[in-house]
């Protein structure tokens, strides 16, 4: 039996490399609109047409073979075949941005020079119908030397072609003339070549990009620009509270009639008291901000498609310069957004490695969705629901603010480490503008389908974990006649051991519960506070009170503020750790995170609550 065929794409990045990686194998990798997005190798099936299969390899996009940054040196060693474990690729899918032609054939001659079987996807050709280009794919190929097919990733067009291509590929480069060595030529040089040969390839152009120049002269605009991001992000978090309002009641009202249910069904027992206290009070109460994070993502994903969300990188680098980073590290930083494990994945794209480190060290800091029920629950309990003037909702805000915090928080702390433990000087910011696009509708719903599915199954799977063993330990031993359960259970004891640490920042002893099961996920805080009241609540025959009317009739403000106070600086996230052990490669930074980030969540919560307390709050 043969060995399997392996075929890798390479190019630019934000060529659409992972577009047509997903159309060709069917799955499901990320792409946005903006260098940088893919940071790993992944591979994927593809059958030929001769119904033969092929390994296809998806790779970060990259400038140069000579570049630095650690997601550049992964395209480099799988194409060279030096990546362990790793046999070289015998087919190269070469992809250029039909668009930015020019630019994209400067590494182009890096990868073609190396004499290795070469099939050019020229794709986006309809973004560079849209600019007024009109190309002759013939023209390129005989200039190449290569084979040449049009592609539009994302409408499909030309992948059979692509794939014929494919499976042509080496035979052809057989009867060619011996391979010219790689490298052969100078940047300028090859900078020279991408014009000539490009200038070839181009047979008509008409001025079609001018509002796109207009438009960013806008929303790049030094002042103006800022102005329209903080806006965006503002009605981003409105929009989070005030759309899902009903969505999320609904989901409430369905977990407890299911509950009211079962408690009217099933005789009373272990069984019962498991389902109802750990599985529905425990895992619904993080369920129900389903439509929260879906809402916040369906704002991200619009910005990560448009090709907006570059330009935020560029408005933001000016701040982030005066903390010591570059813009380069705001798109890692907003990856963390989602989940700081995504985020600390895509500093690989930043070579400066001091840069990078520090990105890495705060990333946490930035708010993640887990948190997102967290805040969402205390705001709700807490933060009256009521508008501040023009329509302005006080929740929305407090939750705005609790981003920004984050994110002030982060600023504050790279600014420390820039000056203490990764001294350097900032590197420059150099990141091309895509240009912008409509988002599409299918991208945009398998987007939030696969963060609505990352989300519930973390709710299926480790919070399900986390709050049933956190049952169990609140269920027994059983109480004595008179003593509360909590008194009496396991879970209490541990709960009174981090309740003394945690007394004097004024957290009362199911916040310190609360704290130990959430280093597994930061939404156990929710699930494991629900069960706790759900133990706790005095009446067997009844559903405990939705959590958010538990919270605010148990908890003082002050003690909800410091709450919250906590969950913008805390680390408590056993896989951030993992990835920042992985990508640091030791456990001296993830140690030195985990510490800086706990102290200033102390602090933090502590002048939180003091500061309440000290105004009558
Ligand atoms: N209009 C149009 N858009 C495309 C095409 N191919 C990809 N895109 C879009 O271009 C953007 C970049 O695509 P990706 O597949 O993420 O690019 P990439 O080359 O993998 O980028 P990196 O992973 O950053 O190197 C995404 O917004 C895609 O939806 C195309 O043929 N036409
Ligand atoms: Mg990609």
């Amino acid at each position: 039996m043969s060995r399997q065929r392996r075929a890798a794409l390479v190019g630019n990045p934000n060529s659409g490399k992972s577009a047509l990686f997903n159309a060709l194998t069917g799955a499901r990798q990320k792409i946005a609109n903006y260098p940088g997005v893919t940071v790993e190798r992944k591979a994927g099936r593809l059958i030929l047409p001769s119904g033969a299969p092929v390994e296809l390899i998806d790779l970060p996009g990259s400038y140069s073979f000579d570049a630095a940054s650690p997601d550049e040196e992964v395209t480099r060693k799988v194409i060279h075949g030096e990546f362990p474990g790793e046999v070289q690729p015998e087919v190269l899918v070469l992809v250029l941005d039909a668009a930015n032609l020019e630019q994209h054939l400067v590494f182009a001659q890096e990868v073609i020079a190396l004499g290795r079987p070469t099939v050019v996807a020229l794709n986006m050709l309809d973004l560079a119908e849209r600019d007024g280009l009109t190309l002759d794919p013939a023209a390129l190929e005989k200039a190449l030397g290569v084979a040449v097919i049009p592609t539009v990733a994302v409408r499909r067009r030309g992948l059979t072609e692509l794939s014929e291509a494919i499976e042509q590929a080496e035979a052809r480069v057989i009867d060619a003339s011996p391979a010219t060595p790689a490298r052969a030529t100078t940047l300028p040089e090859r900078r020279q070549t991408a014009r000539k040969v490009a200038k070839a390839a181009i047979v008509g152009e008409s001025a079609g990009h001018r509002i796109h120049a207009q438009v960013d002269r806008v929303l790049l605009h030094p002042w103006i620009g800022p102005v329209i991001l903080f806006a965006i992000l503002f009605v981003m978090f409105q929009a989070v509270f005030a759309w899902a309002t009903p969505f999320a009641d609904g989901l409430e009202a369905a977990v407890t009639a299911i509950s009211d249910w079962v408690i009217a069904t099933f005789p009373g027992g272990f069984l019962r008291d498991l389902v109802t206290q750990g599985v529905l009070a425990g895992v619904g109460s993080v369920v129900v901000f389903l439509p929260q994070i879906v809402i916040l993502f369906a704002f991200i994903l619009v910005m990560e498609a448009s090709g907006y969300m570059a330009r935020a990188a560029f408005i933001m680098d000016r701040m982030m310069a005066g903390v010591g980073l570059s813009g380069k590290s705001f798109i890692p930083l907003l990856s963390s957004f989602a989940c700081a494990i995504p985020g600390i994945m895509a500093t690989r794209s930043i070579a400066d490695p001091k840069d990078r480190l520090t990105t890495i060290l705060i990333a946490p800091l930035m708010t993640c969705s887990a948190r997102l029920p967290v805040y969402a629950l205390i705001i709700a309990a807490v933060i009256p629901q009521t508008t501040v003037g023009a329509g302005i909702g006080l929740q929305g805000l407090v939750l705005f603010a609790l981003y920004v915090a984050g994110i002030v928080g982060a600023m504050a702390a790279a600014l420390l480490l820039r000056r203490t433990v990764t001294q350097g000087a900032a590197s420059g910011f150099i990141m091309e503008m895509p240009r912008y696009q409509m988002p599409r509708l299918r991208d945009l719903a398998i987007g939030l389908w696969q963060r609505a599915w990352i989300f519930l199954r973390r709710a299926g799977t480790i919070i399900f974990a986390a709050t049933i063993a956190l049952w169990v330990l609140l269920s027994f031993p059983q109480a004595e006649p008179g003593e509360s359960q909590i008194d009496a259970s396991f879970a209490g004891m541990v709960a009174d051991g981090v309740h003394t640490v945690v007394e004097p920042i004024g957290f009362n002893r199911e916040m310190a519960l609360a704290l130990v099961p959430a280093m597994a996920a930061r939404e156990v805080a929710v699930s494991s506070l629900a069960t706790t009241y759900a133990v706790d609540s005095e009446s067997e025959e009844q559903t405990a009170l939705a959590l958010e009317h538990e919270v605010a009739a148990r908890w003082s403000l002050p003690t909800a503020l410091a709450f919250l106070a906590w969950f913008v600086f805390a680390p408590q996230c056993l896989s951030t750790i993992a990835v920042a052990r992985r990508e640091t490669n030791g456990w001296k930074w993830p140690a030195f995170m985990v510490g800086y980030l706990f102290v200033l969540a102390y602090v933090f919560a502590g002048l939180t609550y003091w500061i309440a307390v000290a105004l009558g709050l």
